[in-house]
């Protein structure tokens, strides 16, 4: 199984990041080829987006209310308060203006939101910050700490639809291939935005924290690190894989490595941030979904604004399946788009708290204790955003799937087996589409999104343990171990020939 070794062999060294500005090496010119940067000899993008900041009032501006609070509550609050809960101890969202971005009809907003695509230009080459006006409206473009992350590959995975499942039109979108290698990225940039910008205001936070699987970890780290942030991270011993592990080390956070599961550390920070001046990272804090929504705006973008059939989706604390529903409802909402599509949860079986609870009708929500599994970044028993999860799937007729270790590992090798190199999360997910597609809920023609949450790099102690046939009581059917053979020209000769005989067209 992934896991960790001890912390205690590494030599941790706290150290200083400082702030680092990208340098555009050219003088910037204007249109009639005059020097127009306030610095004489060089100029960066940060400096050009304050010259050209607009004068004019803007019109955008979003808040924190309840989550799902009826429709005659008056709570509110700034986003430059430090809340993550509600009076009644429920769950926060941010709400937007929606009667200002109505004042734009949504032929307007996929102009503006395809306008900004594939460019430098600070902040909008971010595939989160080109979507400003629907993130953190209010935020000045000089506090945003942003790697351009976002923008990701939109794989059409036509081989792997078309041999293992019979489909025309499925497709990946690789929220993995990213700055940290994952999905975290898309919110850790407006999370640590907001925190340069309250630390800009001498609000009281010395430094931010998470409690992580890996991922939010990693991320939290490298965005920190770039602002000259403190991050503290707070990770399960021997939980998480020596790659994800190693990220927040090398990038200067303050790593705990705490002898329990995920949902302890949990507890941990959630009672950590209310007693020091630490501010929480993990997704109960709602701006993190605010960025990770964009990932769901981003596929209808690149499906030219057409709206697939399903979106697929691995769940572990449960942020990311309501942040995908909410970017779809918004682009519904404001006209960009005149459908929902219908989203599917896909959970491991280890770790299943929701799936129980789907098939339990809704019923009475119970915490699990999850066991080890290869998606170790969703062994998750007690998930923050279950009511957040719940409403999403109610109301786009969604669907909760799990998926065996067995099921996970064989449909991760069979994705890699076509060219992709997926993590096991993205196997989960996988596993669910296989289901679906077996059940005749998913059509073979159903345009279909699987949503692959990190990196496959990060998880290749989970391929080598699968292809070496190491993992017990599981056979491994996908598996292809290496081919030992003697440094002989004749020995090498006779493989080779037995594979190609294999192999002929
Ligand atoms: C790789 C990966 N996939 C999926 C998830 C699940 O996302 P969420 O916790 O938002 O449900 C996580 C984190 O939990 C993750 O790190
Ligand atoms: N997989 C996550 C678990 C925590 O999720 P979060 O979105 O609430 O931060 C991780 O990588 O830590």
């Amino acid at each position: 199984m992934t896991s960790c070794s001890s912390l205690s062999s590494f030599n941790l060294h706290r150290s200083t990041v400082t702030n680092r500005h990208v340098i555009i090496s050219s003088t910037v010119k204007t249109a009639d080829g005059n020097n127009n940067g306030t610095s004489s000899s060089s100029s960066n993008i940060r400096d050009e987006a304050r010259r050209n900041r607009s004068t004019s009032k803007n019109p955008f501006s979003a808040k924190y209310v309840p989550f799902n609070a009826p429709p005659d509550s008056t709570e509110s609050y700034s986003l430059d308060e430090i809340i993550y809960r509600s009076k009644s101890g429920g769950l926060l969202d941010v709400e937007h203006d929606i009667e200002a971005l109505r004042n734009h009809d949504g032929a307007y907003w996929r102009q503006l939101f395809d306008s900004r695509i594939g460019k430098t230009k600070w902040p909008y080459g971010s595939g989160v910050w080109s979507k400003k006006e629907w993130v953190l409206p209010q935020i000045d473009d000089d506090d945003i700490v942003s790697a351009f992350e976002g923008n990701s590959n939109l794989f059409w995975a036509e081989r792997f639809g078309k041999e293992f499942l019979g489909m025309n039109d499925l497709w990946v979108k690789h929220c993995g291939i990213s700055h940290t290698g994952s999905f975290k990225d898309l919110g850790m940039t407006v999370l640590v935005s907001q925190v340069n910008r309250l630390r800009k205001m001498n609000l009281p936070v010395v430094g931010v924290g998470c409690a992580s699987t890996g991922d939010t970890s990693a991320a939290l780290s490298a965005y920190c690190a770039a602002a000259g942030i403190p991050s503290i991270v707070i990770l399960p011993a021997d939980k998480i894989s020596m790659a994800q592990l190693v990220q927040p080390i090398a990038n200067g956070s303050f790593v705990l490595s705490i002898d329990t599961d995920f949902d302890g550390c949990m507890k941990l920070i959630k009672e950590i941030t209310l007693e020091l001046p630490i501010y929480l990272a993990n997704s109960l804090n709602s701006l993190r979904l605010e960025g990770q929504k964009t990932a769901a705006i981003e596929i209808l973008q690149q499906f030219n604004w057409e709206v697939p059939d399903w979106v697929i989706v691995p769940g572990g604390n449960l942020g990311n399946i309501y942040a995908f529903y909410k970017g779809f409802k918004m682009c519904y909402e404001l006209g960009l788009v005149d459908r929902m599509p219908r989203l599917v949860c896909a959970q491991a079986a280890n770790a299943n708290p929701l799936y129980l609870h789907y098939k339990a009708g809704w019923k009475d929500f119970k915490p699990v204790k999850a066991d080890a599994t290869f998606a170790s970044a969703i062994q998750i028993g007690d998930p923050v955003s279950i009511d957040r999860a719940v409403y999403a799937l109610k109301n786009c007729d969604g669907i909760v799937e799990e998926a065996t270790e067995e099921e996970l590992m064989d449909a991760m090798a069979q994705a890699d087996s076509t060219g992709m190199f997926v993590c096991p999360h993205t196997g989960v997910a996988l596993t669910a589409l296989f289901k679906l597609r077996n059940r005749g809920v998913i059509a073979p023609t159903d345009r279909t999104v699987v949503v692959s949450t990190a990196h496959g790099l990060k998880f290749s102690q989970a391929k080598i343990d699968y292809h070496s046939k190491a993992i017990p009581d599981m056979a491994c059917r996908f598996s292809n171990p290496p081919v030992e053979v003697k440094a002989d020209f004749g020995a090498v000769m006779d493989v080779l020939k037995g594979y190609l005989g294999s192999k002929a067209l």
